[in-house]
Protein backbone atom coordinates (compact mmCIF):
# COMPACT_ATOMS: atom_id res chain seq x y z
CA UNK A 1 0.00 0.00 0.00
CA UNK A 2 1.59 3.09 -1.34
CA UNK A 3 -0.27 5.71 1.01
CA UNK A 4 -1.68 6.66 4.48
CA UNK A 5 -4.80 7.91 3.62
CA UNK A 6 -7.84 6.03 4.50
CA UNK A 7 -9.75 3.81 2.16
CA UNK A 8 -13.43 3.31 1.57
CA UNK A 9 -15.11 0.36 3.52
CA UNK A 10 -15.32 -1.48 0.39
CA UNK A 11 -12.04 -0.78 -0.95
CA UNK A 12 -10.50 -2.00 2.37
CA UNK A 13 -12.91 -5.06 1.82
CA UNK A 14 -11.72 -5.47 -2.35
CA UNK A 15 -7.68 -5.95 -0.99
CA UNK A 16 -8.69 -8.42 1.76
CA UNK A 17 -10.30 -10.54 -0.66
CA UNK A 18 -7.39 -9.80 -3.60
CA UNK A 19 -4.64 -10.49 -0.88
CA UNK A 20 -6.09 -14.06 -0.64
CA UNK A 21 -6.66 -14.98 -4.29
CA UNK A 22 -4.36 -17.28 -5.69
CA UNK A 23 -2.19 -17.34 -8.88
CA UNK A 24 -1.74 -19.29 -11.71
CA UNK A 25 0.51 -22.06 -12.09
CA UNK A 26 3.07 -20.94 -14.30
CA UNK A 27 3.84 -17.79 -16.40
CA UNK A 28 1.49 -16.59 -19.04
CA UNK A 29 2.89 -15.94 -22.41
CA UNK A 30 0.10 -13.79 -24.38
CA UNK A 31 0.03 -12.66 -28.21
CA UNK A 32 -1.26 -9.48 -27.04
CA UNK A 33 -3.12 -6.93 -29.12
CA UNK A 34 -1.97 -3.36 -29.76
CA UNK A 35 -4.20 -1.19 -27.46
CA UNK A 36 -2.46 1.53 -29.22
CA UNK A 37 -3.16 0.91 -32.45
CA UNK A 38 -6.50 0.51 -31.57
CA UNK A 39 -6.47 3.83 -30.65
CA UNK A 40 -5.30 4.87 -33.93
CA UNK A 41 -7.50 3.11 -35.67
CA UNK A 42 -10.52 3.98 -33.49
CA UNK A 43 -9.31 7.95 -33.92
CA UNK A 44 -9.06 7.33 -37.89
CA UNK A 45 -12.49 6.21 -38.19
CA UNK A 46 -13.95 9.20 -36.41
CA UNK A 47 -14.90 7.37 -33.31
CA UNK A 48 -13.71 8.53 -30.04
CA UNK A 49 -11.22 5.71 -28.40
CA UNK A 50 -13.38 3.96 -25.83
CA UNK A 51 -12.68 0.90 -23.68
CA UNK A 52 -16.15 -0.22 -23.26
CA UNK A 53 -16.12 -1.99 -19.36
CA UNK A 54 -18.18 -5.10 -18.80
CA UNK A 55 -18.97 -4.39 -15.49
CA UNK A 56 -21.77 -6.86 -13.90
CA UNK A 57 -21.98 -4.94 -11.00
CA UNK A 58 -19.85 -2.32 -7.89
CA UNK A 59 -19.86 -1.42 -4.74
CA UNK A 60 -21.33 1.93 -6.23
CA UNK A 61 -23.73 0.38 -8.25
CA UNK A 62 -27.33 -0.02 -8.50
CA UNK A 63 -27.79 -3.38 -8.93
CA UNK A 64 -26.32 -6.65 -10.78
CA UNK A 65 -26.79 -6.49 -14.96
CA UNK A 66 -26.39 -10.52 -15.33
CA UNK A 67 -26.23 -10.44 -19.34
CA UNK A 68 -23.96 -12.49 -20.93
CA UNK A 69 -20.33 -11.10 -20.89
CA UNK A 70 -20.03 -12.34 -24.40
CA UNK A 71 -23.39 -11.18 -25.79
CA UNK A 72 -22.01 -7.38 -24.19
CA UNK A 73 -19.17 -7.85 -25.55
CA UNK A 74 -20.24 -8.10 -28.94
CA UNK A 75 -22.65 -5.06 -28.72
CA UNK A 76 -20.25 -3.18 -27.25
CA UNK A 77 -17.73 -3.84 -30.18
CA UNK A 78 -20.80 -3.05 -32.83
CA UNK A 79 -21.31 0.22 -31.14
CA UNK A 80 -17.59 1.42 -31.59
CA UNK A 81 -15.52 0.47 -28.43
CA UNK A 82 -11.96 0.73 -29.55
CA UNK A 83 -11.43 -1.89 -26.62
CA UNK A 84 -12.93 -3.79 -23.89
CA UNK A 85 -12.08 -4.26 -20.25
CA UNK A 86 -13.31 -7.08 -18.42
CA UNK A 87 -13.63 -7.15 -14.54
CA UNK A 88 -12.21 -10.42 -13.21
CA UNK A 89 -12.95 -9.59 -9.14
CA UNK A 90 -15.35 -11.90 -8.61
CA UNK A 91 -16.21 -10.86 -4.80
CA UNK A 92 -17.57 -7.42 -5.62
CA UNK A 93 -17.75 -6.49 -8.93
CA UNK A 94 -19.50 -10.24 -10.01
CA UNK A 95 -16.32 -10.79 -12.34
CA UNK A 96 -14.09 -13.74 -13.58
CA UNK A 97 -11.50 -14.68 -15.56
CA UNK A 98 -13.53 -17.34 -17.11
CA UNK A 99 -15.86 -14.35 -18.49
CA UNK A 100 -12.87 -12.45 -19.67
CA UNK A 101 -11.62 -15.76 -21.76
CA UNK A 102 -14.43 -15.73 -23.33
CA UNK A 103 -15.05 -12.38 -23.95
CA UNK A 104 -11.41 -12.28 -25.48
CA UNK A 105 -11.93 -15.49 -27.92
CA UNK A 106 -15.46 -13.86 -29.41
CA UNK A 107 -13.39 -10.74 -30.48
CA UNK A 108 -10.97 -8.92 -32.42
CA UNK A 109 -10.33 -5.60 -30.12
CA UNK A 110 -7.78 -5.90 -27.53
CA UNK A 111 -9.02 -6.51 -24.05
CA UNK A 112 -8.12 -5.04 -20.74
CA UNK A 113 -7.82 -7.44 -17.30
CA UNK A 114 -9.68 -4.89 -14.33
CA UNK A 115 -8.78 -6.23 -11.12
CA UNK A 116 -6.98 -5.53 -7.68
CA UNK A 117 -3.46 -7.51 -8.91
CA UNK A 118 -0.91 -7.38 -6.03
CA UNK A 119 1.59 -9.96 -7.20
CA UNK A 120 3.45 -11.74 -10.03
CA UNK A 121 1.51 -14.92 -10.20
CA UNK A 122 -1.73 -13.38 -10.17
CA UNK A 123 -1.15 -12.39 -13.43
CA UNK A 124 -0.62 -15.86 -14.77
CA UNK A 125 -4.69 -16.54 -13.98
CA UNK A 126 -5.97 -15.65 -17.65
CA UNK A 127 -4.44 -13.87 -20.55
CA UNK A 128 -5.47 -10.46 -21.38
CA UNK A 129 -4.35 -7.94 -24.05
CA UNK A 130 -3.39 -5.50 -21.26
CA UNK A 131 -3.88 -5.94 -17.43
CA UNK A 132 -4.49 -3.09 -15.15
CA UNK A 133 -1.74 -2.30 -11.68
CA UNK A 134 -3.23 0.30 -9.61
CA UNK A 135 -0.34 2.69 -8.29
CA UNK A 136 -1.49 3.11 -4.25
CA UNK A 137 -1.95 -0.69 -4.13
CA UNK A 138 1.04 -2.62 -5.49
CA UNK A 139 4.33 -2.85 -3.51
CA UNK A 140 6.60 -3.29 -6.09
CA UNK A 141 5.21 -1.28 -9.06
CA UNK A 142 8.45 -1.65 -11.40
CA UNK A 143 9.02 -5.00 -10.43
CA UNK A 144 5.31 -5.80 -11.01
CA UNK A 145 4.92 -3.58 -14.77
CA UNK A 146 8.11 -5.73 -16.04
CA UNK A 147 6.95 -8.91 -14.92
CA UNK A 148 4.08 -8.29 -16.73
CA UNK A 149 5.53 -7.32 -19.79
CA UNK A 150 7.53 -9.89 -19.63
CA UNK A 151 4.51 -12.54 -20.17
CA UNK A 152 3.63 -10.00 -23.36
CA UNK A 153 0.91 -8.26 -21.66
CA UNK A 154 0.55 -4.36 -21.78
CA UNK A 155 0.94 -2.83 -18.52
CA UNK A 156 -1.99 -0.06 -18.12
CA UNK A 157 -0.97 1.66 -14.68
CA UNK A 158 -3.82 3.09 -12.41
CA UNK A 159 -3.26 6.63 -10.55
CA UNK A 160 -5.23 9.10 -9.08
CA UNK A 161 -2.51 12.04 -8.29
CA UNK A 162 0.53 13.44 -9.11
CA UNK A 163 2.45 11.53 -6.80
CA UNK A 164 1.04 8.45 -7.89
CA UNK A 165 1.98 9.78 -11.73
CA UNK A 166 5.46 10.12 -10.53
CA UNK A 167 5.62 6.42 -9.44
CA UNK A 168 3.90 4.98 -12.65
CA UNK A 169 6.10 7.24 -14.78
CA UNK A 170 9.23 6.01 -12.17
CA UNK A 171 7.88 2.45 -12.65
CA UNK A 172 8.74 2.75 -16.81
CA UNK A 173 4.51 3.23 -17.56
CA UNK A 174 4.05 3.68 -20.84
CA UNK A 175 0.22 3.67 -20.43
CA UNK A 176 -1.42 5.80 -17.42
CA UNK A 177 -5.05 5.40 -16.54
CA UNK A 178 -5.76 8.23 -14.14
CA UNK A 179 -8.79 7.95 -12.00
CA UNK A 180 -11.72 9.75 -11.53
CA UNK A 181 -13.01 7.97 -8.87
CA UNK A 182 -11.36 8.62 -5.11
CA UNK A 183 -10.44 5.16 -3.76
CA UNK A 184 -11.04 6.97 -0.45
CA UNK A 185 -14.25 7.66 -0.65
CA UNK A 186 -15.74 6.58 -3.68
CA UNK A 187 -16.74 10.17 -5.41
CA UNK A 188 -16.15 10.82 -8.84
CA UNK A 189 -14.62 13.95 -10.06
CA UNK A 190 -13.67 14.61 -13.66
CA UNK A 191 -11.57 17.25 -12.80
CA UNK A 192 -9.05 14.75 -11.13
CA UNK A 193 -8.19 13.96 -14.72
CA UNK A 194 -7.82 17.77 -15.53
CA UNK A 195 -5.54 18.82 -12.91
CA UNK A 196 -2.90 15.11 -13.52
CA UNK A 197 -2.86 14.44 -17.40
CA UNK A 198 -0.94 18.03 -18.28
CA UNK A 199 1.92 16.88 -16.33
CA UNK A 200 2.06 13.64 -18.34
CA UNK A 201 4.79 13.38 -20.84
CA UNK A 202 3.72 13.48 -24.64
CA UNK A 203 4.52 10.49 -25.31
CA UNK A 204 2.55 8.64 -22.65
CA UNK A 205 -0.98 7.11 -23.53
CA UNK A 206 -3.35 8.89 -21.37
CA UNK A 207 -6.81 7.38 -20.37
CA UNK A 208 -9.50 8.93 -18.90
CA UNK A 209 -11.37 6.26 -16.16
CA UNK A 210 -14.45 6.27 -14.18
CA UNK A 211 -17.73 8.80 -14.04
CA UNK A 212 -17.62 9.44 -17.73
CA UNK A 213 -21.49 9.48 -18.66
CA UNK A 214 -22.14 12.11 -21.05
CA UNK A 215 -20.81 13.08 -24.60
CA UNK A 216 -20.34 16.09 -22.70
CA UNK A 217 -18.35 14.26 -20.23
CA UNK A 218 -16.24 12.91 -22.96
CA UNK A 219 -15.33 15.98 -24.86
CA UNK A 220 -14.25 17.75 -21.43
CA UNK A 221 -11.92 14.59 -21.37
CA UNK A 222 -10.78 14.79 -24.43
CA UNK A 223 -10.06 18.41 -23.96
CA UNK A 224 -8.18 17.77 -20.95
CA UNK A 225 -5.92 15.23 -22.98
CA UNK A 226 -7.33 11.97 -22.83
CA UNK A 227 -6.68 9.45 -25.65
CA UNK A 228 -8.89 7.37 -24.50
CA UNK A 229 -11.60 6.57 -21.84
CA UNK A 230 -12.55 4.01 -19.87
CA UNK A 231 -16.10 3.93 -18.95
CA UNK A 232 -18.08 1.37 -17.56
CA UNK A 233 -21.42 2.22 -15.76
CA UNK A 234 -22.61 4.53 -17.95
CA UNK A 235 -22.71 2.09 -21.04
CA UNK A 236 -24.08 -1.43 -18.27
CA UNK A 237 -26.00 1.40 -16.99
CA UNK A 238 -27.22 -0.31 -13.96
CA UNK A 239 -29.51 1.47 -12.69
CA UNK A 240 -31.96 0.67 -15.49
CA UNK A 241 -34.78 -1.97 -15.16
CA UNK A 242 -35.44 -4.25 -18.09
CA UNK A 243 -32.96 -4.27 -21.61
CA UNK A 244 -30.46 -1.55 -22.17
CA UNK A 245 -28.84 -1.10 -25.32
CA UNK A 246 -25.55 -1.34 -24.65
CA UNK A 247 -24.60 -1.04 -28.33
CA UNK A 248 -26.38 2.50 -28.26
CA UNK A 249 -24.66 3.61 -25.12
CA UNK A 250 -21.29 2.91 -26.49
CA UNK A 251 -22.15 4.38 -29.94
CA UNK A 252 -23.43 7.61 -28.22
CA UNK A 253 -19.88 8.40 -26.27
CA UNK A 254 -18.02 6.77 -29.25
CA UNK A 255 -19.90 9.30 -31.63
CA UNK A 256 -19.56 12.57 -29.06
CA UNK A 257 -17.05 14.35 -31.52
CA UNK A 258 -19.60 13.82 -34.34
CA UNK A 259 -22.69 13.48 -33.08
CA UNK A 260 -24.09 17.21 -31.56
CA UNK A 261 -26.81 17.80 -32.52
CA UNK A 262 -29.56 18.56 -29.63
CA UNK A 263 -27.35 17.69 -26.57
CA UNK A 264 -26.26 19.64 -23.83
CA UNK A 265 -23.13 20.54 -21.96
CA UNK A 266 -22.66 19.97 -17.96
CA UNK A 267 -23.52 23.72 -17.73
CA UNK A 268 -26.85 22.93 -19.56
CA UNK A 269 -25.83 24.81 -22.56
CA UNK A 270 -26.51 23.22 -25.73
CA UNK A 271 -23.16 22.33 -27.48
O1 LIG B 1 -16.87 1.29 -9.66
C1 LIG B 1 -16.83 1.19 -8.43
O2 LIG B 1 -17.83 1.27 -7.70
C2 LIG B 1 -15.54 0.94 -7.74
C3 LIG B 1 -15.51 0.85 -6.36
C4 LIG B 1 -14.34 0.59 -5.70
C5 LIG B 1 -13.15 0.43 -6.40
C6 LIG B 1 -13.17 0.53 -7.80
C7 LIG B 1 -14.33 0.78 -8.46
N1 LIG B 1 -14.37 0.86 -9.83
C8 LIG B 1 -13.30 0.43 -10.65
C9 LIG B 1 -13.11 1.22 -11.86
O3 LIG B 1 -12.00 1.62 -12.07
C10 LIG B 1 -14.24 1.48 -12.80
O4 LIG B 1 -14.93 0.29 -12.99
C11 LIG B 1 -13.85 2.01 -14.17
O5 LIG B 1 -12.93 3.04 -14.10
C12 LIG B 1 -15.11 2.49 -14.89
O6 LIG B 1 -15.75 3.47 -14.09
P1 LIG B 1 -17.23 3.94 -14.37
O7 LIG B 1 -17.32 4.36 -15.79
O8 LIG B 1 -17.46 5.08 -13.43
O9 LIG B 1 -18.09 2.76 -14.10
Amino acid sequence: MNSDEALAPAVESILEAAAERPGGDEPIDVAARSLRDAIERAESDGRVPVIAEIKPTSPTADGTREADPVELAEAMVDGGAAALSVLTEPTHFDGSPEALRRVREAVEVPVLRKDFLCREAQLDVVEADLALLIARFVDDLEGLVAAARERGFQPLVEVHDAAELEAALGAGAELIGVNNRDLGRLEVDLATFESVAPRAPEDVTLIAESGVSTPADVRRMRAAGADALLIGSAIMDHGTCGEVDVAANVQELTGAETERAGETTNDGENA
